[in-house]
């Protein structure tokens, strides 16, 4: 598919938020955000309750319009995108995103192929293909046939994480994507953005866990809407900066230049 041309040569190419501001009718959220996320790394979000994540990544996402500055595709405006060409792009898991119940597991995840369909919805086989593909990457094949309500909270996880990727997307948005993850799936799960990551994908994910952060490209650190610092997770998760953000029983260790959060007794 042809890529829209560049209408901002000075944004960077890639997904990007340029002096992005946001409020919620009077209520500032968001102020003066710069971020851009690269094909093939991995970002990870990180910040206290409130402090504007969820909000961020719906900007991203185009579900959202800046109060200020923007968000840029490819050095392109969001705003600029068909719907349908912004869901073929990016592909967004909420925190708390709503499903059919009566679907099954297979019907859900072959939702994440809508913006590929067009206006008569005809799928073919390359819509099936990416449906099988996103089962298998999340394992979640062996119940395809059973209903969401029926599934436990990590199980319908990962469902709604293979309808994110059934899109085939160059840049996944992923809101607590480790929520309700035992520690088996945890580890599958950076297996996963691992190969994703080599495959040219861009992934943004917001996490409450330092520690799983830390396995990321680059660590973003938002605090009442700004951004406290950005950049690699041994320059960022640093003990004066977690306790400024959430108090003095916050310990950074290092292991293997990894840095390593406790909290203290
Ligand atoms: N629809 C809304 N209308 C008004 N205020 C909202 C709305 N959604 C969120 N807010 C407020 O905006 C602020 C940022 O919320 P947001 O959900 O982006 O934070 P968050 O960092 O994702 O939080 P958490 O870690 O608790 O999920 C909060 O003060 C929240 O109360």
């Amino acid at each position: 598919m042809a890529r829209p041309p560049s209408d901002s040569p000075a944004v960077p190419r890639g997904l990007a938020a340029h002096n992005l501001g946001f409020a919620y009718r009077q209520k500032r959220v968001l102020e003066g955000l710069e971020l851009h996320l690269k094909p093939g790394e991995w970002l990870a979000l990180l910040g206290p309750n409130g402090s504007g994540k969820s909000t961020l990544l719906r900007l991203l996402a185009g579900l959202l319009q800046p109060t200020t500055g923007g968000v840029y595709l490819e050095g392109r405006p969001l705003g600029g995108y068909s719907s349908w060409l912004r869901g073929q792009q990016i592909a967004f898991l909420p925190q708390n995103g709503g499903y059919p119940e009566d679907l099954t597991v297979e019907e859900v995840v072959a939702l994440g192929r809508i913006p590929h369909l067009g206006l008569l919805g005809r799928e073919g086989r390359a819509d099936w293909e990416a449906v099988e593909w996103a089962m298998q990457q999340t394992q979640v094949s062996g119940f395809r046939h059973r209903r969401l309500p029926t599934l436990s909270g990590g199980e319908r996880q990962r469902v709604l994480l293979a309808r994110a990727l059934a899109a085939r997307p160059r840049f996944l948005l992923l809101d607590e994507p480790t929520n309700h993850l035992d520690l088996h799936h945890q580890v599958e799960f950076l297996a996963l953005v691992a190969g994703l990551r080599a495959q040219g994908l861009g992934i943004l994910t917001v996490l409450h866990d330092p520690n799983l952060a830390a396995r990321a490209d680059r660590v973003a650190f938002l605090m009442e809407g700004r951004l406290l610092a950005q950049g690699r997770p041994a320059e960022v998760l640093d003990q004066s900066l977690l306790q400024r953000v959430y108090g003095a029983g916050v310990r950074v260790h290092r292991v293997k230049d990894r840095p390593v959060v406790v909290l203290e007794e």
